[in-house]
């Protein structure tokens, strides 16, 4: 742990993402530049000891689950070897995925760094780019927060908690929302991890059980739903409509996923607001009443990326439907 005046250990762990990006031959960004030459284009406090990892150079579209465990593991055992802090420069469309899959892992291993994600929208040959500030913060943060376990979100000036936090423009420096009441972001994450403490074993090992999202449409039906079940899935997070609405065909196909031992849990498409089981649908069913009554647990709060992960890690851990539930309403 860093008292004032001495020196933080900061660990960087490069990942890819565009703010490790340049234009290629093509014209296409391709992450490439290493997190050391990051590092020289900025001025690194001189009470950070900083030193920096390449573990890989991905988009962060094309990372796996196992990727993303690998992340998470090595923040582990940075933090284990003494690290203040960790920095995980990381591309942004996946990084709401990736940061909760590395809260999961600290908070089960108690390791007290802290992690910060962080990217960029625009690449390291942009004229402006927006990855030179939101590094140097995330250092700032790293180095500067001993004893606050955890992982969250640094981007354009703002430190956000990972739990409800999620992209929220593809192209704005400003790209990423936090859950706007913290009470319920904090509510959500004591709840998932409480429920992800309380399965059997441990989530990282092993490939992660197989869980799909199917998002829902005015007319859905059945084949979205039964294609995953066909597939092996053993959860199915559905991006259901309004405050967490299908339709009586759907609702039916859930109640049948449900009895075969699937885990399903609602979120929704709209942006902003929870997710709740108020509506019985009317015109034959289908509301969210009827989905919790065909055993669907509702996800107030994580959106379908983060709710696929935390479902995910629950199934690995052993969880079964009373923990899924507990994890994710309560
Ligand atoms: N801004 C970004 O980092 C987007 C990029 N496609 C990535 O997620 O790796």
């Amino acid at each position: 742990m860093t008292r004032p005046g001495t020196t933080a250990r900061v660990v960087v762990l490069a990942t890819g993402g565009t703010i490790a990006a340049t234009h290629d031959a093509t014209g296409a960004l391709t992450p490439g530049r290493s997190a050391d030459a990051l590092l020289a284009g900025i001025d690194v406090p001189h009470r950070l000891h900083v030193t920096a990892h390449r573990l890989m150079a991905m988009d962060s579209a094309a990372m796996t689950p196992a990727d993303m465990a690998g992340i998470a593991a090595r923040t582990v055992a940075e933090a284990r070897a003494g690290a203040d802090g960790i920095v995980v420069l990381h591309g942004t469309d996946t990084m709401e995925e990736s940061a909760l899959v590395a809260d999961l892992a600290v908070a089960q291993a108690r390791t007290a760094a802290p992690v910060v994600f962080t990217g960029a929208q625009r690449g390291a040959d942009h004229p402006e780019p927006d990855g030179p500030g939101n590094l140097l913060l995330a250092l700032h943060i790293a180095g500067g927060a001993p004893g606050s376990p955890g992982a969250r979100i640094v981007f354009a000036g703002k430190a956000m908690p990972v739990w409800g936090t999620r992209k929220t423009s593809t192209v704005a420096l400003d790209g990423f929302e936090s859950w706007p009441d913290m009470r319920e972001a904090d509510a959500a994450r004591r709840r998932g991890l409480a429920a992800f403490a309380a399965a059997d074993g441990p989530a990282s090992e092993g490939p992660l059980p197989r869980v799909d999202t199917v998002a829902l449409y005015p007319g859905a039906d059945a084949a979205a739903i039964d294609a995953v079940r066909a597939a092996g899935a053993r959860g199915l997070v559905l991006e259901a409509m309004g405050a967490g609405n299908a339709n009586a065909v759907v609702v039916q196909a859930v109640r049948e996923a449900v009895a075969a031992g699937v885990a399903v849990v609602v979120t929704t498409r709209v942006p902003c607001g929870p997710a709740f089981a108020d509506y019985g649908g009317g015109g034959g069913g289908g509301g969210g009443a009827d989905l919790a009554g065909a055993g669907a647990v509702f996800s107030p709060v994580l959106r379908s990326g983060q709710a696929r992960v935390l479902l995910a890690a629950l199934l690995g851990a052993g969880a079964g439907p009373g923990d899924v539930a507990r994890a994710f309403t309560g």
